[in-house]
């Protein structure tokens, strides 16, 4: 199996890593490009491409593009199978862990398998479990949200899906979110997966809005966080959140 885009990240694990969201429903391909460009020289580690929402072709490819030409790998994070297109360099394969509902826990993955296969995908196996709030992805995914301060469900949740051989396990309060997922909730996350010597990053997105909560997120036992919601409405926000994740120590 492909695994250039993932041993990529890893490589910068130490260095903790920044992942920054651009949704295709909401952004076009020149402000995409500018977002990307951006990200890049802010020392963001990749662009994830992604929504609730459904997207749409000519669109999705030409976003891609525009963002790959700032050099910067292009991971798609789908939030179902219409938001694959074969000029990304990988994409989250994920399953919804807390969802209720079996299509995000085997049926979309089922679905989009043969196509990911045609188009030559890297597939990055993830564990996506949804806490507190949730925002779109919660409700479209049919989740049943982790209360925010329960960091022990978090924390078995996390083990299930390392278990189940994800190498991504992404944290998810909902793009958006009023509240990122607290410190505690990940400390203890990080203390289940350190028990059994995973070797994958622990991701930690929604509502990280500010270089506090950035750094909080890390000091925390994240290996990285994603920002989508701040990079819209500010781009420059990005070099202040980097700077943060990595002067954390
Ligand atoms: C394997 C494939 C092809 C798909 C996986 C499909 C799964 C499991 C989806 C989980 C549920 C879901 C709808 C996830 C979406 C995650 C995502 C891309 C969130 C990005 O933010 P938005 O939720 O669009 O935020 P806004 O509300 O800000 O637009
Ligand atoms: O938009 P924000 O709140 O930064 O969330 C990013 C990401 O975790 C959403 O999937
Ligand atoms: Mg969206």
């Amino acid at each position: 199996m492909k695994d250039k885009t993932f041993k990529r990240l890893l490589k910068n694990k130490d260095n903790k890593i920044h992942l920054t969201l651009i949704d295709p429903d909401k952004t076009n391909p020149e402000i995409a490009k500018k977002i990307s460009l951006n990200a890049y020289e802010a020392g963001s580690d990749a662009i994830l491409i992604g929504g609730s929402l459904g997207v749409y072709e000519p669109h999705l490819t030409e976003l891609v593009k525009s963002c790959k030409e700032s050099g910067l790998p292009v991971i798609l994070f789908p939030g179902n199978i219409n938001g694959l297109t074969s000029s990304a360099d990988a994409v989250l394969f994920m399953l919804l862990l807390n969802s209720d509902d079996p299509y995000y826990v085997g049926g979309v993955q089922a679905q989009a398998a043969p196509i990911i296969l045609r188009m030559g995908l890297e597939t990055i196996p993830t564990a996506y479990i949804i806490i507190g709030h949730g925002g779109a992805a919660g409700y479209i995914g049919k989740a049943r949200p982790i209360p925010y301060e329960r960091g022990d469900i978090a924390a078995a949740y996390s083990l299930a899906g390392a278990m189940l051989g994800a190498k991504i396990i992404y944290l998810e309060a909902g793009s958006g979110a009023p509240y990122p997922i607290p410190p505690q909730t990940i400390s203890l996350v990080r203390r289940a997966l350190d028990q059994i010597e995973y070797d994958g990053l622990l991701i930690v997105g929604g509502g990280i809005n500010s270089p506090e909560s950035a750094k909080e997120a890390i000091k925390a036992g994240a290996d990285g966080i994603v920002n989508g919601t701040i990079v819209e409405k500010d781009p420059l926000s990005l070099y202040h959140m980097i700077r943060a994740i990595r002067n954390s120590y």
